[in-house]
Formats: C-alpha cells, sequence, structure tokens
C-alpha cells in the first residue's frame, strides 16, 4: 500500500493537544505516515506551560539527518522552534533536503501567554525560514509582530498577508481565530486573495487549534492536493476538531482527532 509522509519539526506539549502530539495526531487520522523532529520539550497542560527546556544542535541535526537520509518526506510542517540556533539549523538542513512543501506556522507565544519563540529570534525566522515556505500560517498576533503593526481586521489580514509573501513565503494565510466573529481565515497566493469560511464554535476548548490546522494542510499536501484545496479540507478539518474537543483538564481543553465525526457527518476527507 502506497502511503505519504508527514514530517512535523516542533515542540512536544506533555498535555498532547499542541505541538508535536497534535500533528502527529493529526497526520494519523488524515492517512498520512507522521515523523516528528523535536526542537523543543514543554512541561504544558491545559492551564498552562510551565517550563521548557530547549535540545541540542547535536541532537536536533541528528534527527533531521536520519529522518531525510532514510524515509521520503512528502511534506514538512514547522511549528515552535524556540530560539535563532534552531532556527538556523533547521533552515541549513531544509536547503539541503528540499522537501516539496513546507508549511510553517511561526508560533511564538502559548494561549495561555508562555513565550515559545524568544522575541530575539524573530528577525532569524524572517531571514531564514520564511523564503523556504510554501505557506506561512500566522495568526493575528504573529501576523502583527511579523509585520510590525497590529492586525486586527479584514482588511489589515489582507494587507499583512501581501506584505508578509513578498518576504519570501509563496503563500500566506492570516488566520482569523482571534477575530470577533467568524472565523475567518485569508490566503495571499503572490496573485490573489482567497478568504476560507468558519462558523465561529462557543468553546474554551482551542488548545492546539494552529498546530492542528497546519498539520492538516500539510497532510493534505502530501496527499497531493493543490495548496488551496489542502486548505479548504484543513478548514473543514479543524472546524469538526473544534466541534468535537474534548473537556479534558481545568484548562482550554484539546481538539478531537478521530474520524467519527467527520465520517458521521458524511464529509469524509480523500
Ligand atoms: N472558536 C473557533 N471556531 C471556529 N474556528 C476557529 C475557532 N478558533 C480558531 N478557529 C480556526 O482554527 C484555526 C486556527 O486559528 P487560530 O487563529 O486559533 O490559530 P492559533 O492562534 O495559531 O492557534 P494556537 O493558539 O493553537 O497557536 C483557524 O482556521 C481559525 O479560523
Ligand atoms: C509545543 C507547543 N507548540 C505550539 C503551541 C501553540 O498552541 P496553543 O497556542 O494552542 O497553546 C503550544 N502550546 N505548545
Amino acid at each position: 500500500m502506497e502511503m505519504k509522509t508527514a514530517l512535523t519539526i516542533a515542540g512536544s506539549d506533555s498535555s498532547g493537544g499542541a505541538g508535536i502530539q497534535a500533528d502527529l495526531k493529526t497526520f494519523s487520522a488524515l492517512g498520512v505516515y507522521g515523523m516528528s523532529v523535536i526542537t523543543a520539550v514543554t512541561a504544558q497542560n491545559t492551564q498552562g506551560v510551565f517550563g521548557v527546556e530547549e535540545l541540542s544542535e547535536k541532537i536536533i541535526t541528528g534527527q533531521l539527518d536520519a529522518v531525510f537520509q532514510d524515509i521520503p518526506v512528502d511534506s514538512v510542517k514547522i511549528g515552535m522552534l524556540s530560539n535563532a540556533e534552531i532556527i538556523q539549523i533547521i533552515a541549513r538542513k531544509l536547503r539541503v533536503y528540499q522537501p516539496h512543501h513546507v508549511v510553517l506556522d511561526p508560533v511564538m507565544v502559548s494561549k495561555s501567554g508562555y513565550d515559545l519563540l524568544r522575541p530575539e529570534a524573530k528577525a532569524a525566522l524572517i531571514e531564514h525560514l520564511l523564503p523556504l515556505a510554501t505557506v506561512l500560517t500566522p495568526n493575528l498576533k504573529e501576523a502583527s509582530v511579523l509585520v510590525g503593526h497590529p492586525v486586527e481586521t479584514l482588511s489589515d489580514m489582507k494587507e499583512a498577508a501581501k506584505a508578509l509573501a513578498e518576504k519570501g513565503p509563496q503563500a500566506v494565510l492570516v488566520k482569523g481565530g482571534h477575530l470577533q466573529g467568524e472565523a475567518i481565515d485569508i490566503l495571499y497566493d503572490g496573485e490573489k486573495w482567497r478568504t476560507f469560511e468558519g462558523k465561529r464554535i462557543a468553546t474554551k476548548n482551542t488548545h492546539g487549534t494552529g498546530c492542528t490546522l497546519s498539520s492538516a494542510i500539510a497532510a493534505f499536501l502530501a496527499k497531493g492536493h493543490s495548496l488551496e484545496e489542502a486548505i479548504q479540507r484543513a478548514k473543514q478539518y479543524i472546524q469538526g476538531a473544534i466541534a468535537h474537543a474534548l473537556e479534558l483538564g481545568h484548562g482550554a481543553g484539546p481538539t478531537h482527532h478521530f474520524h467519527e465525526w467527520y465520517t458521521a457527518t458524511g464529509s469524509k476527507q480523500g
């Protein structure tokens, strides 16, 4: 049986709702073989992040080489990177191995307010990784930090997507999960904008939504869909994963990654 593969390069979330764990669950639910390169380990749960330990250059490089030198990688998703040295290692290896698709989620601060990227590493992210991305997926806050002014409305999102596309990524999807009103995301692909609409679901259980969306996009790209089709399907997936989010823990519960909800509603993913 031919199996498509996806690699997540991200941080570990001990509570399983975000980071590497969310990515691998998403890959599995969407029928793609998942692999991981861990950049940092967080002590985290639904209520907050209580500590971070960054892994060494040696073991991050070792993980990247071990995967790329042995197994074909159909697409890559990048999440928490933590510091500038890690960003440079990853950029260097992506230039060597040249995977077809790179979905770059510029993770900066957790929902609970903990820094997952050292503020001084922002320049390295822009310089070394933005140019290697097939698609960059900032939320409103990340887009604001990357463009250097507040991004709060749909028209700000359109402008920011275009400005960020000029920094090197082939396309930019600005996510509107934190907008007032519906959950609308805007894609700019270097030529035109496209809007992806989602009904806002009233829930506190949104731990890992950004991780889940970006890994679903990577999974659908691995399966051979165009970028727009991959985002459309990923949006449908995140909508179901939030609608069926789990009431676990005392804080923001995690998204749900099983097949039952989308097979039951007839929106089976191809
Ligand atoms: N309450 C909601 N209802 C419906 N869709 C949502 C909701 N919250 C977020 N989304 C969608 O989930 C996806 C992730 O968006 P969001 O802006 O939450 O990312 P994020 O802030 O990077 O996530 P994270 O906090 O996990 O890093 C987007 O497609 C967004 O529109
Ligand atoms: C390891 C890791 N990566 C990413 C996030 C962002 O997710 P959220 O904003 O939902 O906390 C996280 N909390 N932890």
